[in-house]
């Protein structure tokens, strides 16, 4: 469900692992381009031709009718709405997996939180898969790794197989909080190391941000139930790694423009796909205020998008003047 970047890349990879997969979109622009030429020109015009094992339709119930596994890959502040619809059509025994990496912004809720309430889902039916996934380098299938988390592992197991390939590899966890708030989180630091380096800013400011960032995320994380040694993993560090060291990021270019002086609708007019960060940051802010976690990184960004403070001004909010503890 959803033929954006990455829910198309995450298709090829499927079927690439040798499911038959069918995409749903809603533009009928988008369906005739994958089932009829094998292409998305819209989303992700850098592969040539989509694999033969890969279609697509409009229509919801033919999409998920059968299924084994459902992959949602909508924009996280879209996907109750668009999930509502297909609420009375998913088979009984489908696993219903998440790609999508934010939190909503008016109830603070993880994207398992969303789904699940949408479809009326068991735990043990859902799973997310999060890691240092830059679409466009596994749509050109340069090696790289997920992990998929899910409360059942047994379930865990069979979406990681089905997304395995000569290039991909999927690692399990059942840490479903921990996946999630590793994958929400590392946005809106992206939007800060951006921001730093379209200021002009090295490798010294990035890393502190990145570390700080790790710090904060793994502390509302814990706060939220997760298992810290998630965030030291792939998903964790790794997805941090690739999301602020690549111009490939929609989050660290949307960060890197408001660096160079764009205003938060300009960075967004010209952002290629949704940068997730932008409606998480105050959400995280929001989760931080509710679990008692300090979250100066989170609350900086705020300040920049809604306020519209320096790059300056973010990173002094963001180091305060009191001597603390590393
Ligand atoms: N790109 C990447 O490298 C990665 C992305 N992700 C995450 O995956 C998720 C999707 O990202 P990606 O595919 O790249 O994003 P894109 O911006 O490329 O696409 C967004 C998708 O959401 C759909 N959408 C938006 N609003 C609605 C709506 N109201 N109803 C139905 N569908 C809607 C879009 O449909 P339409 O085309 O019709 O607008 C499109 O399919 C995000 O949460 C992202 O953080 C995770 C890992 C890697
Ligand atoms: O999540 C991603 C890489 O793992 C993609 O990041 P962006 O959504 O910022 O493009």
């Amino acid at each position: 469900m959803g033929a954006g970047a990455w829910g198309t890349t995450f298709g090829q990879v499927m079927a690439d692992a040798g499911n038959d997969v069918t995409m749903w979109a809603i533009e009928p622009e988008i369906v005739e381009g994958i089932r009829d030429r094998h292409h998305n020109a819209v989303r992700l015009p850098s592969v040539a031709k989509l694999p033969d094992n890969m279609t697509a339709t409009g229509d919801r119930a033919q999409a998920v009718k059968d299924a084994d596994i459902i992959v949602v890959a909508i924009a996280a502040q879209f996907a109750r709405v668009a999930l509502a619809e297909f609420k009375d059509l998913i088979p009984d025994t489908a696993v219903v997996v998440s790609l999508m990496k934010g939190i909503e912004r008016n109830t603070k809720k993880r994207m398992d939180e969303v789904v699940r309430e949408a479809l009326d889902l068991p735990a043990e039916r859902f799973a997310a898969v999060s890691g240092p996934n830059l679409s466009k380098e596994i749509a050109d299938r340069q090696p790289a790794a997920t992990v998929v988390a899910c409360e059942n592992l047994d379930n865990a197991r069979k979406v990681a197989s089905a997304c395995t390939t000569s290039y991909f590899k999927a690692f399990i966890t059942s840490d479903v909080i921990g996946l999630e708030m590793c994958g929400s989180l590392k946005n809106v630091v992206a939007l800060a190391v951006g921001m730093a380096r379209g200021a002009g800013y090295g490798e010294n400011t990035a890393a502190m941000i990145e570390t700080r960032g790790l710090a904060e995320l793994t502390a509302l994380g814990k706060a939220a139930g997760a298992d810290p040694k998630t965030f030291a993993g792939l998903a964790g560090v790794g997805d941090l790694t690739a999301t602020c060291g690549s111009p490939l990021s929609r989050n660290y270019t949307f960060g890197a423009n408001l660096g160079k002086g764009l205003s938060v609708e300009e960075a967004t007019k010209v952002s290629n796909g949704v940068a997730e960060g932008v409606p998480t940051t105050d959400a995280v802010v929001a989760l931080g205020d509710e679990l008692d976690v300090p979250t100066p990184l989170a609350y900086a960004m705020s300040r920049v998008l809604n306020e519209g403070i320096s790059c300056q001004q973010m990173l002094s909010e963001l180091l305060g003047t009191e001597i603390t503890e590393e």
